[in-house]
């Protein structure tokens, strides 16, 4: 199987813990993506479901594909979340935020009974922090609010890059026009600290670890795929 075929995998696989009439959170990145395809064949075929995306790219895709969709206001209590991340470890924390949608994504998870993580076996990892950390921050004082995680990063025994997350025209914008802080840490031994102290600072609005969300994690590999349960 190439990439692309394992995240189809991990998308199926996801797809048969979705129940009629359920009301679906619906993740953003390649993988979310295949998810949605899949989804929308099965809506095709009558199948009911009632979708809020974590994104406006993965809203747009849903409306191509004839994905019934909701705000989250209109929807505040969903059943089920699915969506991918950019690092899983054994006790199915996540890095996520690499498309930049991690604040939306958070809000949904947080008001999904459930979470399911779909992804590859190359996001699995034994400690979180290979990929670099999305830090979403407010605009105003993006400078200060740097180093106040430099300094909070230093405090943890931290060190390495902050970078504000470019793309061609000037710095990236999230869906909510916040930046982002990509900071590449290296190995987190302390995710839960890192977190309190991220969401302790002014100007970060979200950050990308997310802790005690996941309940199950579909990891596709050669061998097929394979479903991690959270110990909670
Ligand atoms: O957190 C995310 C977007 O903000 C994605 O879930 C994460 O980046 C994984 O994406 P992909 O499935 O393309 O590897």
């Amino acid at each position: 199987m190439d990439a692309r075929q394992l995240k189809i995998a991990a998308a199926q696989a996801a797809l048969e813990h979705v129940e009629d009439g359920m009301r679906l959170g619906i993740g953003t990145g390649s993988t979310a993506d295949e998810f949605v395809r899949l989804l929308a064949e099965k809506v095709a075929d009558g199948f009911k479901i009632q979708g809020v995306p974590t994104s406006e790219r993965t809203a747009r895709l849903c409306m191509e594909l004839g994905v019934p969709l909701y705000s989250l206001d209109d929807l505040p209590e969903l059943d089920l979340t699915i969506d991918g991340a950019d690092e899983v470890d054994g006790a199915l924390r996540l890095i996520k935020g690499g498309g930049g949608a991690l604040l939306r994504e958070k809000i949904v998870a947080s008001a999904s009974s459930r979470m399911i993580v779909i992804a590859d076996e190359s996001k699995l990892v034994d400690m979180l922090g290979r990929f670099p950390l999305p830090i979403e921050v407010a605009q105003f004082g993006v400078a200060a609010t740097r180093i106040a995680v430099e300094r909070l990063a230093s405090r943890l025994g931290l060190s390495g890059e902050i970078a504000l997350r470019l793309e061609k025209d000037g710095a990236y914008l999230t869906d909510g026009n916040h930046f982002i802080l990509d900071a590449s840490f290296g190995r987190i031994p302390d995710a839960e600290a890192l977190a309190n102290g991220l969401a302790a600072i002014a100007g970060v609005v979200e950050h990308g670890l997310f802790l005690n969300m996941a309940n199950a994690a579909i990891i596709a590999s050669q061998n097929g795929a394979r479903t991690l349960l959270a110990q909670n």
